[in-house]
């Protein structure tokens, strides 16, 4: 693991954000992401909340259009946002349309040939990222969360569901509830994973909710009139997953809400101060 080499910093909330660049081994080429530092980390690590993107967004877009920073200042979170699939080494029909290969990594790790090769963002989230962070910047590794929008809100849940333990707090944004039962999951998993639905159950929330698996409380908001809502996103599934499991959950719904950033920023201070609770705690 090399360390990161940083492209560009811009001072923010008396914080800063920072761009950086390094090798990652998981990825095995080189991966962006952006790391904003509050102004706590002057004088003690900070807890780490992680963000994981949608599709076609890279790990600038949440830095720029989510309104996050402020709230993470005054709350005294680091934010982490990765890039949202490999872009270094390329593979055949990687960017043949928006919803898979670049841009649309889907938070797993492939086991299908090519894509097994580097599509390991599930690894790169959950491991290889953290390490880097906690070697690298001001961050108190034992107090890290989790949250991200669409596909990656959808990643965020899926993290948290396969690795009890490693977040103490998690949330999503529209996420891709049910990614087995929807065209956009069905897309990427077929080729990520291959064709045996089987082995899908292990990267899909609600599934792993239905097989047992828990995280902590879970703050979910989603738009009415999200475009993505009726085709994509089958957040009803994920709830009634939620409601027989007895993992709990908060849902709520929007009206007139699309599926952008301007949704996301219309409710972001209540996902930083619901991490906030938890991760400034002990
Ligand atoms: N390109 C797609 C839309 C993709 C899209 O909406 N991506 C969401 C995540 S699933 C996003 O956050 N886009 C970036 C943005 O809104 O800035 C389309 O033409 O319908």
């Amino acid at each position: 693991m090399t360390a990161p080499v940083l492209r560009s910093k811009h001072r923010a909330f008396e914080g800063e954000v920072g761009f950086y660049s390094h090798a990652s081994s998981e990825i095995g080429g080189e991966m962006r992401f952006s790391v904003f530092v509050p102004p706590q980390a002057a004088e003690r690590p900070v807890p780490v909340l992680v963000y994981l993107a949608g599709l076609t967004c890279t790990e600038e877009t949440f830095m720029t259009k989510a309104g996050a920073l402020g709230h993470a200042a005054e709350f005294g979170l680091m934010l982490v946002a990765p890039d949202t699939s490999p872009r270094d080494r390329r593979y055949p029909g990687d960017d043949a349309s928006w919803d898979f290969g670049l841009g649309a990594g889907f938070y797993l790790d492939a086991t299908a040939a090519p894509w097994r090769d580097g599509y390991r963002m599930h690894a790169y989230v959950t491991r290889e990222l953290p390490e880097l962070i906690g070697r690298h910047f001001p961050a108190r590794r034992s107090a890290m969360g989790i949250f991200g929008h669409s596909m990656g809100g959808h990643g965020a849940l899926v993290a948290a569901l396969r690795n009890p333990g490693l977040y103490r707090s998690v949330s999503a944004f529209a996420p891709i509830a049910a990614p087995s039962q929807c065209p956009w999951g069905q897309k990427a998993f077929g080729n990520y994973l291959g064709p045996d639905q089987a082995a899908w159950a292990e990267w899909d929330a609600t599934a792993l909710v239905e097989q047992g698996a828990r995280c902590p409380e879970l703050l979910i908001d989603q738009g009415e009139a999200d475009q993505f809502l009726a085709r994509e996103l089958h957040p009803h599934l994920l709830e009634a997953a939620c409601k027989a499991g007895g993992q709990p959950l908060t849902l709520r719904r929007h009206a007139g809400y699309d599926h952008g950033y301007y949704f996301i920023s219309s409710f972001i201070a209540d996902h930083i101060r619901h991490h906030a609770g938890t991760l400034n705690r002990g």
